[in-house]
């Protein structure tokens, strides 16, 4: 049972209880273009709405600077509150408006993806995209409340799916060999929905049990960074290519990389490498760059927010579930990792 997440059946009821027991002044509501109309439309509500267009690209200082303008122009107080209702674009950028706006007013996440649910709604981050970098300026603020209402996904499209699917891969490689081997043999060519909300429950429940014991990464919570020192990279390269990465999939590729350094620093069974390779492959296709990208795939780690003057920081695993934080990895190393990368597609 999730601590934090309420799942409901019931949504506008959800909400209505939520709402009485925080008692706001003014209620404002956040969507993107694609969660205003397949989203908010599924319920009635008069409260003032903010719209900003969909998608990664608009995570950024002037969708922020609009949120705050209309909070600003609409005389929200200290006692308003924020509903994001969206995927991890919308609740990152709410939350982070939401707690600088007069010093910090209260939010409520609504996760209407598969990625926001397991993850970017839970566990306090919020931020924007800033100077070609993923993240790169936000603060750590919970949220009151975090409601997931399932009916939200049915309008996702595969590859949002298989977004989300690449965080809920890296909570099982933090967790357990068993829930490693559970997402292996998980079918989505013929999906058992009562198995998928299985999963999706213990994927939160990893994330909190980590938030819970270091909620502003001092220490462990760089565990749930696994696949992001390498995929923040690829996702901020994809911007400057014709085929812009969706998180997840970043991530996903990402992963790769980690676990290859995995292997050959810390001892990652080749077997454990040679799965997630496999299971990368065939749900996430390929992502290519040349050698010349190298470098500068290599400057954007070196923005990464684990790093300390020591260099690159990176969490690897000696097995599903035995986490090594803080590990560092010389320039060879992870050039060798990208050429391990550019191999296997
Ligand atoms: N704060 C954290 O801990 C955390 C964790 C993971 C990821 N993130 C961030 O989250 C973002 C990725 O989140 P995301 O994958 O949810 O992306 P997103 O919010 O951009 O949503 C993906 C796409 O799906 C659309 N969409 C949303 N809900 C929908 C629905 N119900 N039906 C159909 N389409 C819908 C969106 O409009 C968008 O086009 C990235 O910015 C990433 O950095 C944050
Ligand atoms: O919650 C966390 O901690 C994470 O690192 C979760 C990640 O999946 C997420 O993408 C997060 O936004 C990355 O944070 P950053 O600090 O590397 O920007
Ligand atoms: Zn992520």
């Amino acid at each position: 049972m999730s601590k934090s997440v309420t799942i409901t059946y019931d949504f506008e009821q959800e909400l209505k209880n939520q709402i009485a027991v925080l008692a706001p002044d003014f209620i404002f509501l956040l969507v993107d273009s694609n969660t205003h109309k397949l989203c908010l439309s599924k319920m009635e509500s008069e409260y003032p709405v903010i719209e900003i267009p969909a998608g990664d690209d608009h995570k950024t200082i002037d969708n922020l600077a609009s949120v705050w303008q209309f909070l600003s122009t609409h005389k929200a107080t200290r006692h308003s509150l924020l509903i994001n209702i969206g995927g991890g674009m919308v609740t990152d950028l709410g939350g982070f408006a939401a707690s600088t706006f007069k010093r910090g007013i209260r939010y409520i996440n609504v996760p209407t993806t598969l990625l926001g649910a397991v993850d970017a709604a839970v566990g306090g981050k919020t931020g924007i995209n800033f100077n070609g970098l993923k993240n790169e300026v936000g603060v750590i603020h919970s949220s009151e409340a975090v409601i997931l209402y399932p009916q939200f996904f049915r309008t996702l499209n595969h590859e949002n799916l298989m977004s989300g699917w690449a965080e809920m891969i890296k909570h099982a490689l933090l967790s357990s060999t068993k829930a490693w081997e559970e997402i292996l043999s998980f079918q989505w060519t013929n999906v058992d929905y009562d198995a998928l909300g299985k999963l999706v429950e213990q994927s939160i429940a990893v994330k909190e049990a980590i938030v819970e014991q270091d909620p502003t990464e001092k220490s462990i919570r760089k565990a749930l960074n696994l696949g992001h020192t390498f995929g923040h990279a690829f996702e901020s390269f994809s911007y400057s290519t014709a085929r812009p990465l969706l998180h997840g999939y970043a991530v996903a590729f990402g992963l790769i990389c980690e676990l290859y350094l995995s292997h050959i620093k810390v001892g990652l069974p080749e077997i454990i490498l040679h799965q997630a390779v496999q299971h990368i492959k065939q749900h996430y296709g390929a992502f290519s760059f040349e050698k010349t990208d190298y470098p500068v795939l290599l400057e954007l780690m070196t923005h990464d927010k684990k790093n300390d003057a020591s260099g690159i920081n990176f969490t690897l695993l000696n097995e599903p579930g035995e986490i090594r934080i803080n590990q560092h990895a010389t320039r060879e190393e992870i050039y060798d990792a990208f050429d391990f990368f550019l191999h296997i597609f």
